[in-house]
């Protein structure tokens, strides 16, 4: 197979398979790049394998940095744009789950795509557009079906976390999960334990922003990964009812804001969670205010003033999330969707900063700086978002000099 024409990333980085191959080396466009671009999808890395050795590569190019050199990966500058030229190589030995301990260089594709993940992830391009397929990925591809290369148990051995790029894939691709390398990940889920948590996380966020979250999800918790990452333990019940919801999401507060939601987790619980995932303060302390508005608004007799605070509270990016996850969770209808939001758009204050008074002026008229300002400013901001007293400096003053 041949691409009739090629996308303007790969035409870009053409001239470095041209000097390759003049240099006498085989070069070739590999890896998700490939994949994408077969599936009309937007193209993102541009990777390159050569049958050159790193020495090699950095003779042709006038413009190397040695990345990640050990493991044969050259960085080759082409007018500002930079590509990892790597070589073929095998990665034999595992012993911890996670990285090649030894890489060794050889001259053959065949040998460096047989390593790979998955049947679509090994596909090679030549600098023309022809498709280098000895893995039967185009099959795959063309079916919607993510299969492991060769055996699936040796490459879930040599790398757990493909185990949750299959997922991801399934999630962002909508593919089908061959019956073999579904069974290899259920036998094996426990790898992940080997795995550090920043890397599961990061695919497990993109499993869960992709367009079909809800079929990766379920692939996560009916193979029991879910049983090998830290807080969903026991949860299976739980957590399968996500994968009935249907609708996307937006951002990682939202993603953990429903799973807190989901799993009823307190404030301390939902805090822990999230430490344990070593998830950013910012993410930590923005799906807690879109955990705790969330259940304020589903607390019924949640009086008009309760309501106005809880909205403010939850500032405005957490007000959007948080309707849509509880619509997400259809704990709320379009209907309440929409009034929330309007009654949030008419506070008469949706920022702190906005307050007509700040600190200085409270300290000017004697208030010691500390817990009492705090308190005073919380006070103030509480009395104007429910409309006891106008955002007006001096009606503000006027309270705190009685
Ligand atoms: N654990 C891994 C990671 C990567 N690869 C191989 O290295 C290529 C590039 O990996 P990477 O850039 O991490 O992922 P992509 O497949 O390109 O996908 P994405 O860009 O969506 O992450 C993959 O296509 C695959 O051939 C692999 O075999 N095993």
């Amino acid at each position: 197979m041949k691409l009739n024409e090629l996308a303007p990333e790969f035409q870009a980085a053409q001239p470095i398979l041209a000097d390759l191959e003049a240099a006498g080396f085989e070069a070739y466009f590999v890896g998700g790049a490939v994949r994408d671009a077969l599936l009309q999808r937007p193209i993102h890395d541009v990777d390159i394998a050569t049958s050159a050795y790193p020495a090699e590569v950095k003779q042709i190019f006038k413009r190397t940095i040695d990345t990640g050199i050990q493991h044969g990966t050259v960085t080759v500058m082409a007018h500002d744009v930079a590509y990892e030229v790597t070589t073929f190589r095998t990665e034999s030995t595992y012993q911890d789950f996670r990285r090649p301990d030894k890489v060794t260089f050889v001259r053959s594709l065949k040998e460096d795509l047989k390593r790979r993940d998955f049947t679509i992830n090994a596909l090679a391009m030549r600098h023309d557009g022809e498709i280098i397929d000895l893995f039967d990925g185009l099959k795959d591809l063309h079916q919607g079906m993510l299969r492991a290369v060769g055996d699936p148990y040796a490459r879930f051995h040599e790398d757990a976390l493909r185990m949750m790029r299959a997922v991801r894939f399934q999630a962002q691709l909508a593919f089908q999960l061959e019956a073999q390398t579904k069974t290899a990940i259920a036998k094996n889920h426990r790898l992940l334990q080997k795995i550090a948590i920043e890397r599961i996380h990061s695919e497990f966020i993109k499993l869960m922003l992709a367009s079909n979250w809800q079929t990766g999800l379920a692939t996560f918790i009916e193979t029991k990964m879910s049983e090998a990452v830290p807080g969903f333990s026991g949860q299976a019940t739980q957590l399968q009812k996500l994968t009935a919801l249907a609708g996307h999401l937006t951002n990682e507060c939202q993603v953990w804001g429903l799973f807190a939601l989901t799993l009823t987790l307190n404030q301390k619980d939902t805090r822990q969670l999230l430490r344990a995932w070593k998830s950013a303060n910012q993410v930590i302390d923005g799906t807690e205010r879109l955990r705790q508005l969330a259940t304020d608004l589903q607390t019924t007799d949640i009086d008009e003033a309760e309501l106005k605070w809880a909205l403010f509270s939850a500032g405005q990016i957490a007000v959007q999330d948080t309707l849509s996850v509880l619509k997400l969770m259809a704990r709320i209808t379009s209907e309440q969707q929409a009034e929330f939001r309007q009654i949030y758009d008419q506070l008469p204050l949706q920022s702190s900063k906005a307050l007509a008074v700040n600190g200085q002026d409270l300290m000017t008229n004697g208030i010691q700086p500390g817990p009492e300002l705090g308190r005073t400013l919380q006070r103030l901001r509480y009395a104007v978002v429910v409309g006891q007293l106008p955002n007006n400096k001096a009606a503000l003053l006027s309270t705190i000099k009685k």
